[in-house]
């Protein structure tokens, strides 16, 4: 824990987490903790069950053993859903409906930070002239930033984010960054996991190991 960290409010904390698909373990036991203002790298070879994690921490899978408390009290998907955004390999984009149709039912689905605006949230991401456009028209690193724009107009505070950076050119790293670094100045945190190289804008991430 870090200086910094020592104050900061604990969010999440799992404890001897364990997942089995047909009896056989995925990942687990893993103890980890999360505050307010950290980015933890979720690490572990291709298998490993990076992905399976934050799908559990998301609530789409069961967990099998373990107990996860979320901002010290035991964890219950309903209780605390509107706090977590997930981001996964399946952007959760409709195909046809443009790049603002899509926002427009992410936030009828979970709500609207104060004072986003969706027209300014596309030109920040590098989308101006793509917002009447049917996803299924972008490129894949286009569908990639037509997805990051939740992390700027949804009000979660957890974000779980798998591989961020693919697809996404150079501008498009430093953004996620960039978004990272406004997210945890502001008290948020964040699990994030990536085979490419990250380079954090400042800082060290804490690192959850899948293995050893
Ligand atoms: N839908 C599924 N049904 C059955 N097994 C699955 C399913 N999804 C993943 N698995 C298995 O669960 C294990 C963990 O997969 P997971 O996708 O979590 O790994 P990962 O660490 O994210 O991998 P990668 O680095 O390749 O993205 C793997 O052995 C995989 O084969």
């Amino acid at each position: 824990m870090t200086a910094a960290t020592a104050t900061a409010p604990l969010l999440l904390e799992a404890r001897a987490l364990s997942f089995y698909r047909q009896d056989e373990p995925v990942f687990g036991p893993l103890d980890f903790r999360l505050h307010a203002g950290e980015v933890a790298l979720v690490e572990g070879d291709n298998g490993s069950g990076k992905t399976t994690l934050l799908r559990v921490l998301a609530g789409l899978l069961h967990l099998d053993e373990g107990e996860l408390r979320w901002r010290g009290s035991s964890w219950q998907r309903d209780s605390y859903s509107g706090d977590i955004l997930f981001l996964g390999h399946h952007l959760g984009l409709k195909a046809d409906l443009s790049t603002r149709e899509n926002l427009a039912v992410a936030i009828g689905l979970y709500g609207q930070r104060a004072g986003g605006n969706i027209a300014r949230v596309l030109a920040e991401i590098g989308l101006s002239g793509y917002e009447d456009e049917p996803v299924r028209r972008l490129s894949a690193g286009q569908k990639k930033r037509a997805a990051l724009t939740r992390l700027l107009l949804l009000p979660a505070t957890l974000w779980l984010l798998d591989e961020p950076y693919a697809n996404l050119d150079r501008t498009g790293i430093e953004l996620v960054n960039h978004l990272l670094e406004q997210h945890t100045a502001r008290g948020g945190a964040a699990l994030v996991t990536s085979h490419g190289a990250v380079s954090f804008l400042s800082g060290e991430p804490k690192r959850i190991r899948m293995h050893g």
